[in-house]
């Protein structure tokens, strides 16, 4: 029993360790600074399993939490993720409130003390229309903004009550009434009253037109760049109204596996197929400044898990099929 456990977790460090070698030569080249994801296939999960559809749901959380390890493992600041959009109100009642009610209990276990925000130093934003939450849920919420505001290594957002489109116009909206008191506070006569217009002009202070700087000030995700990579899950390459304004350079990533099934290696493969399209995706400014010098220990241990690699292949016969899997969990 002592040597099954000994066994299990050299294994399970084996696995770390693999897990880190991949992060460090993922590391060599440009790592986006903002993925958000679409979490795709949590109910057909259910079914596949022969589970409740809210249990779906539930190990979509835990994939949630894995791959949020996994990307600030990969010192990816920004996460966003489409938790609950406005056209998911229209769900059967029961799912909407079993929903919410997750939704809510994992809001209130990620802010104690010891959660995973607070390990990572994750700063929470939820964006989207709060009014359209339940007071409890929209409470906790706020609650949760409020109780990470200190942290500042990393910022995850939760779009709930969302839509894009209905951000844009929100984002219109306030942004016309701000430009209207504006005008009024810079001619106090009232004689320059007139019509607001939407221009194309980045920013306009002081006349009667709103520009694209001017509106993007105002959007729900305005708190946070725009997407370097959307990933979706399912094998679906539609956006479901998320993101429509930032998504303008994101590269979409598509994987077919269902939420719940997602793993660090479909993260490292999203990282690969950015880094492979870096040039393309109009990251102005942003290049790599890794030389090949400061790339050495990163070589070194590239080098040493290959070496790893070639060893367990030699023992992998002596594997057990258990054991196999206790180091392809961390993948
Ligand atoms: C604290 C916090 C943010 C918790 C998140 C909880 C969580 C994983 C919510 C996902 C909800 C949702 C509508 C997923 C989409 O799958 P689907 O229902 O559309 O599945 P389908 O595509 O198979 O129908």
């Amino acid at each position: 029993m002592e040597k099954r456990s000994d066994q299990t977790s050299i294994l399970e460090n084996l696995g770390r360790f693999c897990r880190a070698c991949i992060v460090s030569i993922v590391s060599v080249g440009p790592i986006p600074v903002h993925i958000a994801f679409i979490m795709d296939g949590n109910r057909r999960y259910a079914k596949k399993k022969n589970l409740l559809e809210g249990t779906g749901h539930r190990f979509g959380y835990l994939a949630l939490i894995n791959m949020l390890k996994c990307c600030y493992e990969l010192g990816i600041k920004y996460v966003t993720i489409y938790a609950f959009s406005i056209d998911n109100f229209k769900r059967r009642p029961e799912e909407v409130e079993s929903t919410m009610k997750l939704i809510q209990e994992k809001i209130e276990e990620l802010i104690k003390e010891e959660s995973l925000l607070n390990i990572y130093g994750v700063r929470v934003y939820f964006l989207g229309n709060l009014k359209l939450l339940n007071k409890s849920v929209r409470l906790t919420a706020e609650r949760a903004m409020a109780a990470t505001a200190g942290n500042s290594k990393a910022v995850l957002s939760i779009c709930v009550g969302y839509t894009s489109t209905d951000e844009i116009v929100h984002a219109v909206q306030e942004c016309c009434e701000r430009k209207w008191d504006e005008i009024r506070e810079l001619d106090s006569s009232g004689a320059g009253y007139g019509l607001i217009s939407i221009g194309t002009n980045e920013e306009s202070k002081g006349e009667n037109i709103v520009g694209v700087a001017d509106i993007e000030k105002h959007m729900y995700a305005a708190v946070v760049p725009d997407p370097d990579i959307i990933i979706r899950t399912s094998g679906e390459t539609r956006l479901s109204n998320f993101l429509l304004w930032q998504s303008a350079d994101s590269l979409l990533y598509s994987p077919s596996i269902l939420w719940p099934e997602i793993g660090f290696r479909h993260l490292v493969w999203a990282v690969l197929d950015f880094q492979r399209n870096f040039h393309y995706l109009k990251k102005k400014g942003k290049e790599s400044e890794v030389s090949w010098w400061k790339s050495i220990p990163r070589i070194l241990k590239y080098c040493l898990f290959w070496m790893v690699g070639i060893l367990i292949l030699f023992q992998f016969h002596s594997l057990s099929q258990k054991n196999v899997e206790i180091v392809w969990g961390f993948f």
